[in-house]
């Protein structure tokens, strides 16, 4: 099968590294620090929602400064890995899935230059054929471009897809996508895992392997409403 996997929050915890990032680009303006469940809850949608998110919270509207920040974000983000780590089982488990046939791929909101580093750093990235940030002109997700690029990237040989996040955003990406989705529960998601539309959820890396083999011989993969 083609498995792509969300990033933040899926495959790393990279709040601390984001929360470490976002208080240096705060400081720098002047502005109060952030704590980290706060900077949690702004990740999911990409840089520039974030910069946003961390602007209207201290009630300052400004265009100029918010492209100043993001900026400033990119140029900090790409070294920011010191404090990121893989969720428990995923080095394993991708390692577990690459050796039974499947094809792995990224597609995060992250841009990609972070993204490719980080999981360098974690010494991840070669599990993966594709890798497709938030910042590859096509829309973010929600919208299904990135993961359809992803895929299409992958070729059709490579097997039925799948899409692996932790949020609300991933689920609805791979809905619009109409791609079976799996949803990874100890990420930054903000709503009840059981009022996303997903194939089946997951808390450990090591129950994947065994969901995906479900998959590959589901004949219902594409739940219209939210699993409950
Ligand atoms: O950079 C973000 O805001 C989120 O990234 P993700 O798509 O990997 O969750
Ligand atoms: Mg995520």
């Amino acid at each position: 099968m083609r498995l792509v996997f969300d990033l933040d929050g899926t495959l790393i915890d990279s709040a601390p590294d984001i929360h470490a990032v976002a208080n240096e680009v705060a400081a720098a303006e002047g502005l109060d620090a952030f704590d980290l469940p706060t900077i949690r809850s702004f990740i999911g949608h990409g840089v520039p929602h974030l910069v946003g998110c961390m602007m209207t919270a201290r009630g300052i509207k400004d265009a100029a400064l918010a492209r100043h920040m993001n900026k400033a974000f990119l140029a900090r983000y790409e070294t920011a890995v010191g404090l990121t780590q893989p969720y428990p089982s995923v080095a394993a488990t991708l390692q577990t899935l690459s050796r039974a046939g499947h094809r792995l791929a990224v597609c995060t909101n992250k841009p990609l230059a972070p993204a490719r580093a980080v999981l360098t750093h974690l010494g991840l990235l070669d599990c993966f054929d594709q890798v497709i940030g938030g910042d590859s002109g096509l829309p973010r997700k929600p919208d299904p471009a990135t993961l359809g690029e992803v895929l299409a990237r992958m070729g059709e040989d490579a097997g039925a897809p799948a899409y692996i996040g932790d949020s609300e955003i991933d689920a609805a990406t791979a809905e619009s996508a109409g791609v079976p989705f799996l949803l990874f529960t100890e990420g930054y998601r903000k709503t009840l895992a059981a009022q996303l539309a997903q194939f089946a959820r997951f808390s450990d890396f090591r129950e994947l392997p065994a969901l995906i083999d479900r998959l590959a011989e589901a004949t219902e993969p594409y739940p219209s409403s939210p699993v409950r």
